[in-house]
């Protein structure tokens, strides 16, 4: 379970003071698969940080299974967007994806089997020899995501994965994070700009308000269980979710702050 409690956090430095994220509240219970979006500039990426550990929060508190978070949280994989910037060019691929767990200590064999059925899940088996560079950027995301999935993480934190890659490429994805998530299962939660991609993907939509942000809306997205990219996509549902999810995006775009209070 991931509990967000009145967060709050401001950038300060170098003469320049920005409220990046003003008072967030929210829990995500174990298990869910919940998708952020909001403005951009609203602080999606700053909340993905203070959860992760890498950044502290100015004021409220943020738990990952009933643990403060004060460092990064043992049992949590985050897969950012710079997929190119979060591989280690001089790794091969195998070696990338088991990094964090030869940091954790773990034996040779086991990291080699845990390795092994993450590529495998992602389709990436006869590439594990191959150098980062190499690949295409629709793999070198799955190299990435293969490497969050071996560590086997309890909450999965995707911050607008899909971002940088080719229209197709990102359906695929996005279907396999669907089946990674519904065989793991674990906590996620997803940082999209993109509308259609959040309620395709999540049980719930969080719409973040602009900045100070705060939570807009909170919708449970009650589509079937089994999605399809052209069936759920075509279904009249998914059509008025997203249609819901739009307007509260323009609503809080154009009164930020009035929106954010009344939230
Ligand atoms: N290291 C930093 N120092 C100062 N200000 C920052 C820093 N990182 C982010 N900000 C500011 O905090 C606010 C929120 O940024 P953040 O990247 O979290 O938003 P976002 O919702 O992820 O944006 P986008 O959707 O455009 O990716 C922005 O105004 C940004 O300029």
């Amino acid at each position: 379970m991931l509990e967000v409690k009145n967060l709050h956090k401001v950038y300060d430095g170098h003469g320049r003071r920005v409220t990046a994220v003003g008072d967030l509240t929210f829990t995500v219970p174990e298990g869910q698969f919940a998708c952020v979006v909001g403005p951009s500039g609203c602080g999606k990426t700053t909340l993905l940080r203070v959860l992760a550990g890498l950044l502290p929060a100015t004021s409220g508190e943020v738990t990952v299974r009933g643990t403060p978070v004060t460092a990064p949280p043992p049992d949590l994989a985050v897969v950012f967007q710079e997929y190119g910037r979060s591989l280690f060019p001089w790794l091969r691929v195998r070696a990338n994806v088991e990094l964090p767990l030869k940091a954790q200590g773990m034996g040779r064999a086991q990291r080699r089997e845990l390795a092994s059925e993450a590529l495998e899940a992602v389709g990436l088996s006869d590439v594990d020899n191959a150098y980062p560079w190499q690949l295409s950027g629709g793999m070198q995301q799955r190299v990435a995501i293969a490497r969050a999935i071996a560590y086997q993480p309890k909450v999965l934190l995707m911050d607008e994965p899909f971002a940088a890659v080719d229209a197709q490429t990102r359906a695929d994805l996005e279907d396999l994070v669907r089946s990674v998530w519904q065989r793991l299962g674990v906590t996620l939660l997803f940082v999209t700009h993109d509308i259609d991609e959040a309620v395709y993907l999540g049980q719930r939509v969080i719409v973040l308000s602009a900045s100070p942000t705060t939570v807009a809306e909170d919708l449970a997205i009650d589509l079937p269980a089994e999605r399809d990219q052209l069936a759920t996509r075509s279904d009249p549902r998914f059509t008025e979710l997203r249609g819901q999810v739009y307007a509260r995006i323009q609503q809080v775009k154009r009164a930020p702050a009035a929106e954010g209070a009344s939230a």
